[in-house]
């Protein structure tokens, strides 16, 4: 039988990097016929993605084509693909000259959908690969429609209680946390470009799971009421075995001996994605409130780039510049300040109790899987819409701040704070009961019988029919 070739195409930030690749190598694992060829993007800006890119392995099944790398110091997400598209065209082109398979299709990350049109050249159709959660992706798509189709003028949710019945949600969405690039000019024409190309598809792939997202997974099985293309929940894909971008370092395994060390659940542990990082003013407001807490700590603490500069936070040079006096001195041995972390052995580890988190997607569902509750401080992008889902929506987390803007002057106190963590740490609380249940759902979705492997099935189904 003929083998049936697909082409992935992955944004290079590392919270959609690692799970489009991992669901790549799924569908791999699931029908033998199946090869495919990813165009990577190494972001010259990201030592540690471009670390991660150079150690993928390939197979006679998967493949990786290095796209040239752009200037990319000042690209935004939602465009930086537009000048990859003739490259992909021309190594599409190459590809299928030059192989016996029939090119099935293409996956494209979310924030690569422009692809579509190199597809259509080649006649054949894409998928989206979606790495956030299924209700962010029904907001999305109806912020588009009522946009396009009923004018509806967004700026009136900024920063406001106004809210907006959204058909995805069970509860009306505060404007507060909406995703502020809908509320910028720039941003919000290649949003609703993107959402408007969604539909174009022949499918979406969610990272999530139905038992998760039943509300928004059962509206869009409606097709006639959301007219969107057929949304697939395949999740929880996580990156588990990678953590994702860490070495494996003489650091990672001090970090781990010593969490060896604490009692089980006794840990809180504080990480905020790619891109998190805070003003010296908040990192001092949380180290007061960590210390008041008694709580023996577990924090990711990174450097935001200087004003002015894009670009991932770094390690702070020098601790003691940036925390209270005597700090570190007084939390000796209560507490752990590290730089990137390994997140997912540390959420796997019994010690972990809880985890204050920005609701970076992947960072909840790793949470989830291993059954470990959440604060929310969301920075930027969908995070407030996830913590606001997280906190209201499932009742699977609790609220530090559900509306926190990263590039906003506020501060939030370190008695605010507190009340978070302690709130967070309680045992037997109703939310950490809720949050083991969903993490033996999440565990159940992708094995033999579960939601997301009979709808990765078929959606395997519809690729393979695509070239019969
Ligand atoms: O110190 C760290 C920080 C992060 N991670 C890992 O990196 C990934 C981060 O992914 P995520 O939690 O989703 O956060 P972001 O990197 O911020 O992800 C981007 O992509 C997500 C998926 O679309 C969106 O939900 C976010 O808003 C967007 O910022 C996760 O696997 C983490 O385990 C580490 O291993 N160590």
């Amino acid at each position: 039988m003929k083998k049936v070739e697909l082409v992935f195409v992955p944004s290079p930030g590392v919270g959609h990097l690692a799970s489009t690749l991992k669901a790549a190598n799924l569908l791999l694992g699931r029908h033998e016929r199946i090869s495919i060829t990813v165009f990577v993007i190494k972001l010259s800006s990201d030592l540690k993605i471009a670390k991660y890119i150079d150690s993928l392995p390939t197979s006679d099944r998967i493949r990786f084509i290095h796209l040239r790398p752009n200037d990319d110091s000042n690209d935004s997400p939602l465009t930086f693909i537009e000048k990859y598209k003739p490259h992909i065209k021309e190594a599409v082109s190459k590809l299928t000259a030059n192989s016996d398979s029939s090119l099935a299709g293409f996956v494209l990350d979310m924030f690569c959908a422009p692809v579509i049109d190199v597809a259509n050249e080649f006649g054949v159709p894409s998928y989206i690969f979606y790495t956030s959660s299924a209700a962010s992706l029904g907001f999305w798509l109806y912020v588009q429609f009522i946009h396009d189709e009923q004018h509806v003028d967004l700026t009136q949710f900024k920063d406001s209680n106004t809210e907006l019945v959204v058909p995805t949600s069970v509860n009306s969405v505060p404007g507060r946390v909406f995703p502020s690039s809908f509320f910028e000019k720039e941003r919000l024409v290649p949003l609703l470009a993107h959402g408007r190309r969604f539909r174009e598809s022949k499918g979406i792939m969610v990272n999530s799971f139905m038992e998760l997202e039943s509300h928004a997974f059962n509206y869009f099985g409606h097709s006639e009421s959301s007219k969107t293309p057929p949304v697939y929940p395949v999740g929880p894909i996580l990156g588990l075995e990678g953590d994702v971008v860490s070495d494996g370092s003489i650091g990672d395994k001090e970090i781990m001996k010593w969490l060896d060390d604490q009692a089980p659940e006794s840990v809180v542990f504080l990480c905020f994605g790619s891109g998190g990082g805070f003003p010296e003013d908040q990192v001092k407001e949380i180290a007061c409130a960590l210390e008041h807490t008694g709580y023996r700590f577990l924090w990711s603490l990174r450097q935001l780039p200087p004003k002015g500069k894009m670009g991932p936070p770094s390690d702070y040079e020098d601790l003691a510049q940036v925390l209270p006096t005597g700090f570190l001195d007084r939390t000796d041995g209560i507490g752990k300040i590290i730089g990137w972390a390994p997140q997912t052995a540390i959420l796997g580890h019994p010690a972990i109790g809880g985890f204050v988190s920005h609701c970076g997607w992947n960072s909840i569902l790793e949470s989830l899987w291993f059954g470990v509750p959440i604060a929310t401080w969301p920075m930027y992008a969908e995070q407030q819409f996830n913590a606001f889902a997280m906190v209201i929506e499932l009742g699977l987390a609790v609220e530090i701040k559900m509306d926190y803007k990263k590039d906003s002057e506020i501060i939030v106190s370190a008695k605010d704070i507190e009340k978070g963590i302690k709130c967070l740490m309680e045992h037997d609380n109703e939310v950490r009961m809720k949050v083991k249940e969903m993490s033996e759902n999440s565990r159940k979705a992708l094995s033999d019988g579960g939601s997301s492997s009979f709808s990765l099935d078929r959606l395997i189904q519809d690729i393979i029919n695509n070239v019969i």
